[in-house]
């Protein structure tokens, strides 16, 4: 059995990034932008007002001093003439300043009386004048890669790129394998489950930014997990779920061996999830066994998948972030596989949940942590540090 960083060391030689494809602006939240790319314009493009108010020419000012005003500036509509001292214009708010205006003084505190106004005895001393390109300027880089988000769409915007170079979505085509499985929704006969992990990982995939489509369910036949593998020619990525042990049923390996899978590797020295393979299938795509059980199955997805999807987006080779948190209660010595165990975590304490068998989604689900316990880990005691992955 190979470690989690070893197995993780394969799996990014496997992935590889994609191809870049250029998307409009308004579908570009959640994608990677996969090219810097170069602010069209100085933001703002004129030096504006950022309050409402009066635009003047005054060093300082003095409380009871007089100005005419001459104009009107609006945003949208800049005032045209020439300003000088003992002068004003009305102004608003995102309205560009004349040239010569030294401060704007907001309406709160003036009276006006026809084309006249006077500063009040309370003067607010702010300038509430942006400089052109306080924001950003002509040419300024906005560099990639990074997973966009609504601020970064507006930033864009702003920067007037109406068509944005992101990574393609990986396209994942997940497999639930098994002759006890049928999809949520149907009538299970006596001896059968509902297919859950396929939907947990397509949640998860999308979660990601990839386009993860399910397969019909594979039984547990040479013949219909041949079937199922023909129709992922066009993944990055094929998912199975299930079939990965050691038993009579589980075909998964010997059937994709079968079809062309070079194998990476099988079997890592952690829990959940021990029987994880990697390859590489005929049709170039990359393929990952993970194991049947349920929580086994979204754990290879915090540890393996995610990592793999961010890789294939360009966002860089790198595990899944831990965090750290002091332990809450006292945990017993870890085995020797690196143990990803379910927990909670709440103002900086970490409580790990007490039954840890895989097949338990309820556990999983009051979960918001992987408490990460490294292999032979000795017992830890209340205040320790732990480190664990947010999911
Ligand atoms: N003799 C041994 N037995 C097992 C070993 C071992 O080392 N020696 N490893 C155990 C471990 S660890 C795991 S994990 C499981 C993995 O088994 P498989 O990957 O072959 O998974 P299955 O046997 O097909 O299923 C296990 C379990 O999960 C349920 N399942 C499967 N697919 C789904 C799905 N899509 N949604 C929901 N539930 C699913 C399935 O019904 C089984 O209950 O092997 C141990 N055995
Ligand atoms: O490794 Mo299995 O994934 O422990 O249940």
């Amino acid at each position: 059995m190979i470690s989690v960083s070893e197995a993780l060391e394969h799996l990014f030689s496997l992935a590889s990034p994609l191809n870049t494809e250029i998307v409009p602006l308004a579908q570009a939240n959640g994608r990677v932008l996969a090219k810097s790319v170069t602010a069209r314009r100085d933001q703002p493009p004129f030096a504006g007002s950022a309050m409402d108010g009066y635009a003047m020419v005054a060093e300082e000012v003095v409380p009871g001093a007089h100005f005419q005003v001459i104009g009107e500036a609006a945003a949208g509509h800049g005032f045209d003439g020439q300003l000088a001292a003992g002068q004003c214009i009305r102004i608003f708010t995102g309205a560009p300043v004349p040239s010569t205006a030294t401060r704007v003084v907001i309406q709160e505190d003036v009276t006006r009386d026809g084309d006249c106004i006077t500063l009040g005895d309370s003067i607010d001393k702010g300038f509430h004048i942006r400089p052109a390109g306080a924001d950003f300027t002509d040419g300024q880089i906005f560099s990639a890669p990074r997973l966009l988000r609504p601020s970064d769409i507006a930033l864009l915007a702003a920067m007037n790129i109406d068509e944005v170079p992101v990574t393609r979505r990986p396209v994942v085509a997940i497999m639930s394998t098994g002759d006890e499985l049928v999809m949520p929704g149907e009538s299970p006969g006596p001896d059968q489950i509902i297919a859950s992990n396929s939907f947990g990982l397509q949640a998860m995939l999308r979660d990601l930014g990839a386009e993860a489509r399910l397969l019909p369910i594979a039984r547990d036949t040479r013949d219909s997990l041949e079937t199922a593998f023909s129709l992922t020619d066009d993944a990055d990525l094929v998912l199975t779920i299930g079939g990965a042990s050691v038993g009579d049923h589980d075909l998964v390996g010997d059937v994709a061996a079968d079809l062309g899978m070079e194998r990476s590797f099988y079997k890592i020295a952690m829990r959940p999830g021990k029987p994880l393979m990697a390859g590489r299938l005929a049709s170039g795509a990359m393929m990952m066994g993970l194991p049947g059980n349920s929580v086994s199955a979204m754990v290879c997805g915090h540890v393996f998948v995610t990592p793999v999807i961010r890789a294939m987006l360009g966002l860089g080779d790198a595990p899944a972030q831990e965090h750290t948190a002091t332990l809450a209660a006292p945990a017993g010595a870890n085995g020797p596989r690196q143990h990803y165990m379910r927990a909670r975590v709440e103002n900086g304490e970490i409580t790990i949940f007490c039954d840890q068998d895989s097949s338990l989604l309820t556990v999983l689900s009051d979960s918001n942590a992987l408490a990460v316990r490294p292999p032979s880990d000795g017992a830890r005691d209340v205040g320790d540090t732990l480190s664990y992955l947010p999911i």
